[in-house]
Order: C-alpha cells, then structure tokens, then sequence
C-alpha cells in the first residue's frame, strides 16, 4: 500500500477495517458477478463517514489544485447510496477550507418523482445554472453516471467533473449485449463523450495490490480473474 498517497491508504485502510470491502460472489447493476463488491452503504458508523468524507474532500482540494478538477458551485449525490457521501463531502470541504468552500452547496435527486409538497425529483440546492460535481461511490459500467448527468442537465445544470470512491477499471458492455467482447473502458468513455474530468480515490489496480497484505489467496485469484475478464480493451 506505500505507493499510494497517505489519505489514499487511509481510505483504503477504514474500507477494510470497516469491512465495507467485501468478498464473495455478488451480482452488480451491469448484472456482472463480481468476487468483490465496495459497499459505501455500509460507512454508516461515524468515524467510518469521516473517513470516506474526508478522502473525498481531499481528493476534491488536491485535483482543484492540480488542475484536473474545474470549479463547481452544488456538489451532487446521485440516489441512494451518492446522497450521504455527497453530503458529508459538502460538510468536509467547508470544514477543511472554510474561504473557498465555505458556501458550497449540496443537492441529490429522488429515484421516483414526488408528486406532492415541493414536488420534483431533486431535493437541495436548485441546479439550473449551476456548476456541478458529482460525488458518488463506484464507477463499473458506468451507467448511473450517465444516467446521472442526464437528470442534471435536465434541470439546466452544468456538470464540471466526477468524483468516485473506487474506479473498478471495467470496460463498457458491449452494445449487442455480449460483455465477452473487447471494449474500451466505462470511465474514459464518459470522459471523452462529456468532455469532463473523473477523479478516482482508489481503483481497483490499488485494492488487487493492497489485498496482498489481508486477502486470502483464493479471493486475490478470483479478483485477479475478474480484472483479467472485464479489462477495458483501451
Ligand atoms: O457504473 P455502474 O454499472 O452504473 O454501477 C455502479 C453503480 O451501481 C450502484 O448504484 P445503484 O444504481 O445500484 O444505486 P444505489 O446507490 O441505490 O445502490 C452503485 O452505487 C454505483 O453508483
Ligand atoms: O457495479 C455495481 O453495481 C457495484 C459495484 C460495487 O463494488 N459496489 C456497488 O455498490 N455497486
């Protein structure tokens, strides 16, 4: 785990120590079966929120530094698991650099429309004109991203860059729905067709060799298989 940044390996660390890394055999939105799954729905206790909130502020400040990340004025928790990371993110940037993010702003939708009070699907700060990041959990295939950036700019906002938890580094499926054929990656995909940068605080690269340290060999080998099987072709 050296190579990676402190706050990189931090996060790694609260991920396995809060067993929110898991290792078995679990069906993914894409419909994959994947040996491993990053569950973020399970950084409920305290001092695991922190540490998740934590990583991504400092990934946030660290890529506005660098230049990767552009500005953004809401950042934006797709449903249900984006919405309490994009939060404590919001909370996290103020918290950290109170002169530049001290009035940032957060707002997530509703998977089903509410069709009564307020009303809409999005609750939190209105997007329309807005900059946008969005902060969310884990990028496989890439479709809630997409879907994601759909409803945003459906509200008239601007989205500036992603911000995920844990790059799988999986490639796209295949139109013709055969997932066995070489395609190019889900990430870079998204990339290049919104022109929009994406930032990963781990990928799954850093977990294979962190897992060296706490796997047993069985689930190194299935996870190395499943890198091997759904690798992007680019
Ligand atoms: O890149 P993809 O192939 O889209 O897969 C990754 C997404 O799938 C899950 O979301 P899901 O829509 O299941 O929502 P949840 O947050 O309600 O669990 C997960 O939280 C990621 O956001
Ligand atoms: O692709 C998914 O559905 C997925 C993968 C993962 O590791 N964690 C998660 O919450 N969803």
């Amino acid at each position: 785990m050296s190579a990676l940044a402190p706050y990189k390996n931090d996060f790694l660390k609260a991920s396995i120590d809060g067993a929110i890394l898991k290792f078995g055999s679990f069906e993914l939105k894409s419909k994959r079966v994947s040996p491993y799954f990053f569950n973020a729905g399970d950084f409920y206790r305290a001092d695991l929120l922190r540490a998740i909130s934590t990583a991504y502020a400092k990934a946030i400040i660290e890529a506005r530094q660098n230049g990767t990340l552009g500005e953004f004025d809401i950042v934006f928790g797709p449903a249900y698991k984006g919405i309490p990371l994009a939060t404590a993110a919001t909370d996290k940037l103020a918290e950290l650099q109170p002169e530049t993010y001290g009035k940032i702003c957060y707002s997530f939708d509703r998977k089903e429309a509410k069709d009564h009070g307020e009303g809409g699907n999005i609750v939190g700060a209105p997007l329309k004109g807005k900059r946008v990041l969005i902060v969310d959990d884990v990028i496989t295939a890439g479709t809630a991203k997409r879907e994601a950036i759909a409803k945003i700019r459906k509200e008239g906002g601007i989205v500036t860059g992603i911000v995920v938890a844990l790059d799988r580094m999986e490639k796209l499926p295949s139109p013709d729905g055969d997932d066995s054929k070489p395609m190019p990656s889900a990430l870079g995909e998204i990339r290049k067709e919104y022109n929009i940068p994406i930032v990963a605080i781990l990928t799954l690269d850093d977990i294979i060799a962190g897992m060296k340290n706490f796997a047993s060999e069985e689930d190194i080998k299935r996870t190395e298989e499943y890198r091997k099987n759904y690798k992007a072709s680019d």
